[in-house]
C-alpha cells in the first residue's frame, strides 16, 4: 500500500506486472521511489535473471508464471511485447473473470477491443503508451480508458503511470497511434538528432568527446528551458537567432533540406506502422 492515504493507489491491494522487462522495470522503480510499498507489487517474468534483479533491486515479489502472480491482483499491468499479449491474456482469462482487476496495457498497437476479446470478460481497461524516459521519472504517457473504467479506476491508472512522469488522456483511441509516433518513439528521434549533431561537429574539427559533451548539454539545456520557461518553442528559437547570424544560416539549411516535411513524414510513417501493427494483432 502507498504510505499516502490520499493517493489514488491507496485502495490498491496488489499491483501485478505481467512482464518484467525494460518498461516494467521503469514503472516499478518509479512506483517504489514514489512511496508505493514493494509488498503490494508483484511481477511475472519468465527470465530468472530479470526476475531476481527486480526482487533484489525493489523488494517486489517476483513469480515465474503470470497466473501465479496475478492471483488476487487488483491492478494488472500488461507489460509484455505485443506479439505475446494475446496468449498471455487468454491464459489469464479464467482468473480475471473471478478477480475483475483494472487492466492497464502498455503494449504498442494493441486496441482495447482486442484486449477485451482476449480477456473474455468485460473489465475496466486502460490502454497506455509510456516511453523510455520513464526510467528516470521523466516519462510521457498517453492514456485512454474504456467505458467500464470509472473515475476511481482511471485515477488509479493515471497514478501508476504518473509515478514515472507526465500523463495525458486522449479522447479517441485512434489517436493512440499518433501518441505512439510522437512520445512513444520520440526519444529515438531525439537521440538520432544528438548523434547527427555530434557527427557534424566532429566533421567541423571538434573531438568526439567534446562534440558529445556539448551536444548532450545543449539538448538538456534547451529541453529544460522549454519546460521551465513555459514559452513556445518558436519564441525560444527566435531568441537564439540573430539576424543574418550563425543560427539563421543553419535554420536556412534545415529549411532548404525540408526538415519540417521530413519530421512530418517520419511521424506519419510511425503512426501508419502503429495502425498496421494493431491490425496484425487481431
Ligand atoms: N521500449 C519502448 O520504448 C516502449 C515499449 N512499450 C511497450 O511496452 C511493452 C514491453 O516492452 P519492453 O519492456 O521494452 O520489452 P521487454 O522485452 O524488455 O519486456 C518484456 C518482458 O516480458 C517477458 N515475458 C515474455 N513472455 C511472458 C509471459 N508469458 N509472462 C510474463 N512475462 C513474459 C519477457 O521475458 C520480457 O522480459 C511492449 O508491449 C511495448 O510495446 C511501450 C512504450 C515504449
Ligand atoms: O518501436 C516501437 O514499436 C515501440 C513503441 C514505442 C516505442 N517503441
Amino acid at each position: 500500500m502507498p504510505s499516502n492515504p490520499e493517493s489514488p493507489l491507496s485502495g490498491s491491494r496488489r499491483i501485478v506486472f505481467v512482464g518484467g522487462g525494460n518498461m516494467a522495470r521503469s514503472l516499478i522503480g518509479a512506483l517504489v521511489r514514489g512511496g508505493t510499498e514493494a509488498a503490494s507489487i508483484a511481477v511475472a517474468e519468465p527470465n530468472a535473471a530479470l526476475r531476481e534483479a527486480l526482487a533484489n533491486d525493489f523488494g517486489v515479489t517476483a513469480h515465474e508464471r503470470a497466473d501465479t502472480a496475478a492471483a488476487n491482483a487488483d491492478v494488472l499491468v500488461l507489460a509484455v511485447k505485443p506479439q505475446v499479449l494475446k496468449d498471455v491474456c487468454r491464459s489469464l482469462a479464467p482468473l480475471v473473470a473471478d478477480t475483475r482487476p483494472l487492466v492497464i496495457s502498455i503494449a504498442a498497437g494493441v486496441r482495447i477491443a482486442q484486449l477485451r476479446e482476449w480477456l473474455g470478460v468485460e473489465l475496466p481497461i486502460v490502454r497506455s503508451m509510456p516511453n523510455t524516459p520513464a526510467l528516470i521519472g521523466a516519462g510521457a504517457t498517453g492514456l485512454i480508458a474504456n467505458a467500464t473504467a470509472d473515475a476511481t479506476r482511471r485515477a488509479q491508472a493515471e497514478a501508476i503511470l504518473a509515478a514515472a512522469g507526465r500523463t495525458a488522456w486522449i479522447e479517441r483511441e485512434e489517436l493512440m497511434d499518433a501518441v505512439t509516433a510522437l512520445s512513444g518513439s520520440g526519444p529515438a528521434y531525439f537521440f538520432l538528432l544528438v548523434e547527427a549533431l555530434e557527427d557534424a561537429a566532429v566533421a567541423q574539427g571538434l573531438s568526439r568527446e567534446t562534440a558529445r559533451a556539448l551536444a548532450t548539454q545543449t539538448c538538456l539545456g534547451a529541453g529544460r528551458m522549454l519546460v521551465e520557461s513555459g514559452e513556445a518553442p518558436s519564441i525560444l528559437r527566435e531568441r537564439v537567432t540573430s539576424p543574418n547570424g550563425t543560427t539563421a544560416a543553419a535554420l536556412d539549411a534545415f529549411a532548404a533540406g525540408g526538415l519540417r516535411e521530413l519530421v512530418a513524414n517520419a511521424v506519419a510513417a510511425a503512426t501508419a506502422r502503429g495502425r498496421e501493427l494493431s491490425a496484425s494483432q487481431s
